[in-house]
């Protein structure tokens, strides 16, 4: 292991435009200042100096096995003692945030909100470890570059990498986006299993590396099954901490039904989507609430609420499609932020927010082992709690049954990646994403 050993009271440290070995590192680890330069390319006759009132001497210092890690990239390469600078000094501890398909279209609005502070606060550094593969690891370089050139604050890591054991390492929250999408004549349980085996990996990836505490958000597609196979291979972390994203879904619902009762969606509260992310789930107009009244009582038009308005809600993201000609990213990005923001702020009085989570001992009668949408309320500490005081009539129980139904089938499609035995796929002829219409 190559490592810089700097010991004059001025620290200057000149190199030469090298490809590093992915272990050079120059540490000052009584301050906590040091500058790691691995595989990373720098400028010719980088110099970095700091006065001597500044940090004390440094000390070179072992760091982990090279090979454990991804590769830093470019300015981020140098990392600083925050407690160094008088605006810094408040500023909580940083922490690592995984991206996978991080030079997809979602997370290329996503990690620059992440970057700016608006998701996990002006006091909170983050590092931003990118997920992607071979085939899109120029895209994934060309996105570290616009992080950097962003000159965010809170930024004060990003590095890149194809390999998810590498990049997931002390991850304590994991935004999962990659995945294939469904292409021309590709048969949905085709689509289960090629995106299966991708969160098979990544469930195995971060039940090695991450932190055990890690907050997982699956948003690739077919998301529950997906997430449901993450947390099935990531045995060692808790279920509880797996989410798929149906929050995209809630904030439709809250759109359509501000729009029918004319006024600004920041009166519309206590929306649950209930189900699969498909054109199955349900959007909840029984339990939700306008200006603090029933739903139903302020749209009297429930023939709309049990026809158009849930049908429009299952069916957005296909719309969408057709009129983008490529699926939600900014809309998609901004529900994970707030998804984010949803379990890491107290969830305000009587409100709640819908999550897939998985249905370990729920209080709604819905079979057990699957990842369902529901609703939740959190006290901003990263974990969550079903709500209870919910109520059911005759159409709600019906249409979750049916999207239990289609979850119960995804579920036995991918039992070979599951640990559950055979896979046997029998599903519902019109299981679709919202995608697909
Ligand atoms: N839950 C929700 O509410 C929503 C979910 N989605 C889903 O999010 C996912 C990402 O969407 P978006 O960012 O727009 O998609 P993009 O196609 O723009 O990016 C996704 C990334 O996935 C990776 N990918 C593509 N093919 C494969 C493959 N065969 N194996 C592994 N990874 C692959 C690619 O990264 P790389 O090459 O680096 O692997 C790509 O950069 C999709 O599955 C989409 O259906 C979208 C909208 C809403
Ligand atoms: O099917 C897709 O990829 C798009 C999607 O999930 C959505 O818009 O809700």
């Amino acid at each position: 292991m190559a490592v810089a050993e700097l010991t004059s009271p001025t620290v200057a440290y000149t190199h030469t435009p090298t490809r590093l070995h992915s272990s050079s590192q120059l540490s000052l680890s009584s301050t906590h200042l040091s500058f790691r330069l691995r595989r990373s390319f720098r400028p010719q006759n980088t110099r970095i100096t700091c006065s001597v009132d500044q940090v004390q001497a440094p000390v070179a210092v072992e760091t982990k096995k090279s090979t454990d890690k991804s590769d830093c990239f470019g300015v981020f390469c140098q990392t600083y003692d925050l407690r160094a600078e008088e605006e810094t000094k408040s500023w909580k501890k940083l922490i690592n945030i995984a991206v996978s398909g991080a030079a997809g279209m979602i997370s290329n609005h996503l990690l620059f909100k992440l970057a700016s502070g608006e998701v996990f606060g002006p006091n909170q550094p983050i590092a931003l470890k990118l997920l992607g593969s071979e085939r899109s690891f120029q895209a994934l370089e060309g996105v570290a570059m616009e992080l950097e050139d962003s000159l965010y604050p809170l930024l004060r890591e990003v590095s890149i990498g194809i390999n998810p054991y590498e990049v997931f390492e002390d991850a304590e929250w994991a935004l999962l986006i990659g995945a294939k999408p469904r292409g021309p004549g590709m048969e949905r349980a085709d689509l289960l299993d090629i995106n299966g085996q991708i969160f098979a990996e990544q469930g195995k990836a971060l039940n090695a590396v991450a932190s055990r505490n890690v907050k997982v958000i699956v948003v690739g597609n077919p998301c529950n099954t997906n997430a449901l196979i993450c947390l099935k291979n990531a045995p060692n972390i808790p279920a509880k901490n797996f989410h798929a994203l149906t929050r995209l879904d809630e904030n439709r619902a809250k759109c359509q039904l501000a729009l029918k009762a004319g006024v600004f969606y920041d009166k519309v509260s206590n929306v649950t989507i209930w189900g699969n992310h498909s054109t199955t789930q349900v959007p909840d107009f029984l339990n939700a609430r306008i200006n603090g009244l029933p739903v139903k009582e302020v749209i009297k038009d429930h023939k709309w609420l049990e026809e158009e308005f849930t049908e429009m809600v299952q069916k957005r993201g296909g719309l969408l499609i057709q009129k983008w000609g490529r699926s939600s990213a900014a809309s998609t990005a901004v529900s994970i932020a707030d998804a984010i923001k949803s379990l890491i702020t107290p969830t305000p009085e009587g409100d709640w927010f819908s999550s897939g989570v998985y249905t370990n001992g729920n209080p709604y009668g819905i079979a057990e082992g699957l990842v369902f949408s529901m609703p939740c309320r959190s006290k901003g500490d990263g974990d969550y709690e079903l709500v209870k005081d919910v109520i059911f009539d005759d159409y709600l129980l019906k249409k979750i049954t049916k999207t239990e139904a289609e979850l119960l089938a995804e579920k036995r499609c991918v039992a070979h990646l599951t640990g559950e035995g055979i896979a046997f796929c029998d599903l519902p002829e019109d299981t679709m994403l919202p995608g697909e219409m």
